[in-house]
Parts: C-alpha cells; structure tokens; sequence
C-alpha cells in the first residue's frame, strides 16, 4: 500500500497530502529539490533511502503530484493514481490558478480527502473490477458496487474514473494478473494461478538468452562455504529476471534484495541467514587504556592495589559509568540500571590478584551477567522445530507475527518467508489483518516477489478472507487448509494494534488461544525508548490477561525491525529481551528480503562492550 500522498508546487510549497503510514523522514523535498535542480522522465521512479517515489507534473499549472511507498513494494496502480488525482485535482481548483498560481485560495482550505479516497479506493480494487466479466464474483468487486451507490452526488466523477481505469486496464490487462494469488477451499485448487504461465515461460527464455550476452557480477565466496551448485541456487538474478515482476521496475534485482546481506548455503544445504556483526566499534579490550573499561573505569579504580577485597564503596563511581555506557548503547535507563547493580554483586568481595587490574575483572563480570540475561530459554532454531513437527505430528508449523501499527510486521513476515522459501518449505501466508485497507493486497504483493525470487515458484500462497472478519477464525481456517493441502509452514500476518486498545488486544488474545501457534514472534523496532519496552510487556501481559482459558501463552521471540536505522546499537536486543526473557531470533536490517539477520549472544555482548 501507499505510505503518503502528495500535490506540491513545483517550487516545493505543500498544497495537499495525505498520510498512510508515518515516515521518519518525508522523502517529498528531497525529490521536489532533484527534479528542480536535475529534472528526469516520470517513468523512473526516485529512490529515496528505502522508499519509492513516483510523480506526475502539470507544467502549466506548476504543480507536482507525488506517491510514496516502500521500495520493496511493486505496485502496478500508481501512474493510473498520480494521473486521474491529477485530473480531478485540477478540474476542482482550476480556476483558482493565475500564471501557475494559487489565487485566493489557501493551501489549508483545499478539500480534497474525499475526492481522493473515490480515485483511491477504485483504482486499488482495479483488478477486481477487471474480473467482473468472469464468471466468479470477486468479493470486493460487490464492495465496490456498494461503494459506488453509496456516493450520490459524484455519480458522474466516478463512472469517468472507473472508464478510464477500464481503458487504461485493458491496454495492460495481459500483463497483469495480481489479483489471482488468493487461495482457499472458495476457489479450486485447480483454479489457483500458476505463475509459470506461457507468458512468463516466454519471458523467462528471452530473459535468459539476454542473460548470456550481460556479464553479471555475481557474488563472490570468500570461503569455502559453498559448492558451486549451492551458489548457483542462491543466484537470483536470472530467476529475479525471468520473473513476472511487475512493470515499472527498472530494477528489480536491486530492488527485492540486497546482495550484500544473503545468507549462506551450509554443508548441509540449508540456506543459513547471515548473522549480525558490529564493525563499527573498536573491540573491547580490558588491558587497554584507551577503551571505556579501561580508561574510564580504570581510573576509579588505579588505587586498588593487589590484594585488596571489592567492597561495595569501591565499585559505586565504575557501576554508574558501566550503566551510562549500556545507556549510550540503547539499553533502557531502568534495565541499564538493574545490569550495572547486577555486575556490581558479581564483583563485590573479588579480591585483586598479584598482577591483575582491577579494570580486567569488570570485563568478565559484565560478559557473564550479559550473556545471563541474553541466553533464551526458548528453542531459537526454527528449522529443526519446523522439521520436527513435520516429521513427528505431520501437520504445518505456525508462527503468529504481533505488534503495533507499523513496526514492520509484514514485512519481515515476508523476509522470513524468502527465508524459508530458499530451504524449499511450502508456506501460506494467513492474511489476517483484516482491520487496515490495503493489508490484504499488500501480502499479495508480497507473495508475488518471493515467488519470483524462489527456486520453486508455486511454494508460497496467501489464504485470505477479505476484510471486517473475525481473525481468528481466518487463522484457522488457513492452518486447517495448509494442512490438507501439504504446506509446511503458515505464517499468520495480524493487525497492528496499539498495546492500549482492549477490544483489540482481546481479539489477539482470542487469536492465540484459537490456534495455539507454534511461535508468536513479537515484532518491535529497534528504537527501543519506555514506549516500546511497555508496548512489549503490554502485549505479553495481554496474552496472559485475556486468554479464554488462562492458558499462559504469550510472546515466544523478538524480532528487532528497523535495526537499520539506529547505526549499530545493539543495546535494544538486551533490552527486549530483559522485558519478557524471550530471545530476539531475527533482526531487520532493511527493506529487502534479505534484510534479515540472526544475532549471536556472543556477538551482542562484544557489542555492548565495545567503546
Ligand atoms: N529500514 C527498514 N524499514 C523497515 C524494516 N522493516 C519494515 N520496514 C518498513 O516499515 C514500514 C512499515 O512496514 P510494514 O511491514 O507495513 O509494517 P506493519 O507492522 O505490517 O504495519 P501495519 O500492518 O500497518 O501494522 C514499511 O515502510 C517497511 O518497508 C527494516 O528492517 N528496516
């Protein structure tokens, strides 16, 4: 779905927008600044640190219409959207432009939101209203009919829109198919879509004899990790380029994932995440003056002499450097607090060896608290677990993806996925949030990249239901058709609530108690202030709270979103998992697929204790 929409002047004044998601930094200026100083064709969407953004302009009235959306996202309705906002933005306030200027008219006075949501929602549900001609009725083609008698009034505006989304639908129907990915016991097995069609096959063959002519880079193998047959199934570019990606990608290799951040293919022939490592920061190193252990804390304490027994006293003034530096790291204030306390304990009534520093038996002391507090006490490898209950219980494993609004939820639902696609499960996704517009259609989108990036295409389905259902019930019906229809895996996507809304929270509570999935992966970002730390406990103690059968279930696993976006500050993964003593099995590293790592304890503790 669309994050912002925007109609600007072209010498960058904001006129109108609107806000689907909320963006850290709004990326319009940026792109307003560039086509003013370097101006480029409309066709080439501008990227802008993860988002994607595609515009039209009206020279003679010196106004810009702008999308926004994550990269990762391919959405085939944006020019049809810039165009006809464009329109009926000019129809209405025509009149009210005198040589490329507003005249008597303020930009906070412009009415719009109405006449977009109609465009909006009509050229959204484009490939619904394509289907109506086939025999099965689309359950949001009736919705839109009801839309439609809905808007007295406008009657006339939307019969153009929807010709002209029709016309500009039929020059490009043959390349479109994105509405067919859905699956469940309402459509035939036989009828789901098959993404080998002729077409794409054809694709795919001119693809690939255009592949031999280019030279790629391929990646290169430091080591001996893997065979060259295991490199060639991590070499997505040809199956990336034979895909059906949809248009308006100039490249999509670029795009859906990052090469610098693929995993590795084992021994074993299991495609292992890569792992997340610090390369910023110095290494930590006791004996050496110019680290924070060293340095600052040494000089509390270069009275000690050999012998001497810690006493409490001694380690007050280290204690609180110790907890200022987790807290430069991204600890929480309170857990930062609570660790130092606990190093301070470790350490109290060491005694100070001949030749020791006493600065070196901090290092250890922190080390062994860390690690203490780091070490899960619930199983972290998913592809043992997902083969065991293959093998033992025959039935799919499911993993429930929970969290506020926007932390990233379906995205690294989507990068797990591609994840367990390259180890050759079958998964299908369950489209339950059923709550926001767009989030169906969106893991559509989703699907339809991982099956182009997949070594076999037809591993990944959605079971969706529509929206306004109960999304429980939509779960269970997905993990009971997965089962009868050989998937291996059902990852349940949920609605982003706030930790605050009961009615919702007990929706939650209602999801997990109905399906009882294998894993319930809380999705947080990484940007870890009291908000976040509450939102955890909230949704955890939620579980507990307004679980029908007080069955104790709650958050198996973190995954850390956004980790990107806070320069290596591991301190967030300590402080999650201090929260509810579950581990962080993945972090997002991006926007890619393949911007997902695992985390070693070893590897954060080094991190928390470097300079
Ligand atoms: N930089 C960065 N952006 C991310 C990462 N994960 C997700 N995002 C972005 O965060 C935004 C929201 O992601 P979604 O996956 O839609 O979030 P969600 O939690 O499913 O959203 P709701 O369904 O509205 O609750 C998108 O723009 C994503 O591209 C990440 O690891 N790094």
């Amino acid at each position: 779905m669309l994050d912002y929409f925007a109609i600007a002047t072209q010498g960058g004044i904001l006129l109108w927008s609107k806000t689907f998601v909320s963006m850290q930094a709004n990326p319009v200026n940026p792109l307003i600044h560039h086509l003013i100083t370097s101006p480029r064709s409309e066709e080439e969407p501008y990227i802008h640190e993860g988002y994607q953004l595609n515009w039209t302009t009206s020279n003679e009235f010196g106004l810009v219409f702008i999308t926004v959306c994550q990269k990762i996202l391919q959405l085939t309705y944006l020019r049809e959207l810039l165009l006809l906002v464009k329109k009926r933005f000019i129809e209405m306030y025509k009149d009210n432009f005198e040589n490329k200027a507003f005249v008597n008219l303020r930009p906070d006075s412009i009415s719009f939101e109405k006449e977009f949501d109609q465009i909006y929602f009509l050229v959204e549900n484009n490939s619904l209203i394509r289907k109506k001609a086939t025999s099965e009725k689309p359950r949001a083609f009736e919705d839109t009919k009801k839309f439609r008698k809905t808007l007295e009034g406008t009657k006339r505006d939307i019969k153009d829109l929807t010709n002209e989304v029709k016309k500009k639908q039929s020059a490009v129907s043959s390349e479109s198919e994105d509405a067919a990915f859905n699956v469940g016991p309402r459509r035939k097995s036989t009828q789901m879509r098959s993404w080998d069609s002729k077409k794409s096959k054809k694709n795919a063959q001119k693809s690939e004899s255009e592949n031999q002519k280019n030279s790629k880079n391929k990646r290169v193998w430091d080591d001996e990790t893997a065979s060259k047959e295991e490199i060639k199934a991590l070499d997505f570019s040809e199956q990336v380029e034979s895909s059906e990606l949809e248009s308006g990608s100039s490249d999509p290799k670029g795009t859906l994932l990052d090469e610098g951040s693929l995993g590795v293919v084992n021994k074993k022939g299991v495609y292992e995440l890569a792992e997340l490592v610090d390369t910023k920061n110095k290494s930590p190193s006791p004996e050496n003056n110019q680290s924070w252990i060293g340095g600052s804390i040494g000089t509390f304490l270069k009275n000690i002499t050999s012998g001497v027994v810690l006493t409490e006293k001694d380690l007050n003034e280290p204690i609180s450097k110790i907890r200022e530096h987790l807290v430069t790291k991204n600890v929480a204030a309170d857990i930062a607090a609570t660790i130092s306390e606990s190093v301070k304990k470790e350490l109290i009534g060491a005694k100070v060896g001949g030749l020791q520093r006493v600065s070196s038996l901090i290092y250890p002391a922190m080390e062994k608290t860390l690690t203490r507090v780091l070490t899960p006490s619930t199983s972290t490898d998913l592809l043992s677990d997902i083969h065991r209950v293959k093998s033992t219980l025959h039935r799919p494993y499911s993993i429930a993806f929970v969290g506020v609004n926007g932390v990233g939820k379906s995205t690294n639902l989507s990068k797990v996925c591609f994840w367990l696609l390259q180890n050759n499960f079958r998964v299908l996704i369950a489209a339950c949030d059923t709550f926001r517009s767009g989030a169906v259609e969106q893991l559509g989108v989703h699907v339809k990249n991982l099956r182009a990036l997949s070594p076999k295409k037809a591993n990944v389905d959605v079971f969706e239901r529509g929206y306004g259902k109960d999304s429980a019930a939509i779960a269970k019906e997905a993990v009971s058709y997965a089962e009868s229809n050989g998937y291996d895996v059902v990852l349940i996507d949920t609605a982003g609530r706030m930790q605050n809304n009961e009615p919702l929270m007990r929706a939650l509570a209602k999801l997990v108690y109905v399906n009882n999935p294998d894993k319930i992966l809380f999705v947080g970002e990484a940007l870890v202030g009291n908000e976040a730390v509450q939102q955890l406990t909230k949704f955890n103690q939620a579980l507990v709270d307004f679980s029908p059968q007080n069955t104790g279930r709650t958050i198996d696993g973190i995954i850390l979103s956004k980790f990107d976006t806070i320069d290596d500050k591991v301190g967030a993964a300590l402080t999650m998992t201090y929260v509810i003593g579950k581990p962080i099995l993945f972090v997002g590293t991006g926007q890619t697929y393949t911007d997902l790592k695992t985390v070693k304890i070893s590897s954060v503790v080094d991190s928390l204790l470097k300079d």
